[in-house]
């Protein structure tokens, strides 16, 4: 059902038929294609000198991608890959609250509260620790991973940040595999238990929901299978796209 298995959303228009979608990952590169006209060459010649999405003194708005998915669904994983393949800086909103939470400071222990009981720390916190991040990165392609997880989340971030995306991507996995792979992560996660997981996934359904609605388009990814299974579609749908 919709609501029970995610999927990815374009917000931006399909390209034209000249920029159609690779069908393996091996030469995505050569198929992305500039968002604008007139500093097209410009614009392109920087997405193939790029590293890790910097172009070395983007004054432009980069090109967001927010990625969705319900806990375990296998964001992170495929935001390292795509981050690899595709240039972008890939920002996981639940990394930068974990930071916050080593670097030792009082909004940190805070945060290390509402995480344990897999609730959402306010947007304030978040947005402005995204906002930071997507500064620093100097990136032109950017994917923020996790986030928004809340009607709330998403409003703040266009207040503060004062953008949408250019794309949602939405990882579409049923839940009980999502819980096998929380409860095998082993990465020393205080999330990563039976009861912060089941709590989680109220939060999904009641609160990370309304925003895929609110995003809903069409697409989706499937988020059963292999890492690579998953990649291929992720390649697909990337590969799709002008950044
Ligand atoms: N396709 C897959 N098949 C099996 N295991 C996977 C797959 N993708 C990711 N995993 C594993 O599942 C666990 C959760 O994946 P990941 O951390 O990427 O999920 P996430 O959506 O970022 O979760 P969270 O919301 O908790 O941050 C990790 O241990 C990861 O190695
Ligand atoms: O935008 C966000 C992102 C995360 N959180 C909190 O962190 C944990 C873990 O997040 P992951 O993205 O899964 O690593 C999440 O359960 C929330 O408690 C948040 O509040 N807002
Ligand atoms: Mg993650």
């Amino acid at each position: 059902m919709w609501r029970r298995r995610l999927g990815a959303f374009l917000l931006r228009s399909p390209p034209s038929s000249s920029s159609t979608a690779a069908s393996s990952c091996q030469h995505r590169r050569h198929h992305l294609l500039p968002r604008e006209e007139p500093p097209a060459l410009n614009r392109l010649a920087r997405l193939f000198t790029s590293q890790a999405g910097s172009d070395g003194g983007n004054s432009q708005k980069p090109f967001i991608a927010f990625v969705l998915g319900g806990p375990g669904s296998g964001k992170g994983t495929q935001c390292t890959k795509i981050a690899l393949d595709f240039g972008f800086a890939h920002l996981s909103a639940g990394d930068l609250l974990r930071h916050e939470i080593a670097s030792g400071s009082e909004k940190g222990e805070l945060i290390v509260d509402i995480i344990k009981e897999g609730r959402i720390v306010p947007s304030e916190i978040t947005v402005e620790l995204i906002r930071k991040a997507m500064e620093a990165s100097n990136a032109n392609k950017v994917l923020i991973d996790g986030f928004p997880r809340c009607e709330e989340n998403r409003i703040a971030f266009e207040r503060i940040v004062g953008r949408e995306p250019d794309i949602v991507v939405f990882f579409d996995c049923p839940e009980d595999e999502m819980v096998k792979r929380l409860l095998g992560r082993n990465q020393g996660r205080v999330d990563d238990n039976i009861e912060t997981i089941k709590k989680r996934l109220k939060v999904f359904e009641s609160l990370n929901i309304p925003v895929i609605d609110y995003y809903s388009s069409r697409g989706k990814i499937n988020a059963t299978g292999t890492a690579d299974e998953i990649f291929e579609a992720v390649c697909k749908l990337f590969s799709s796209l002008r950044f």
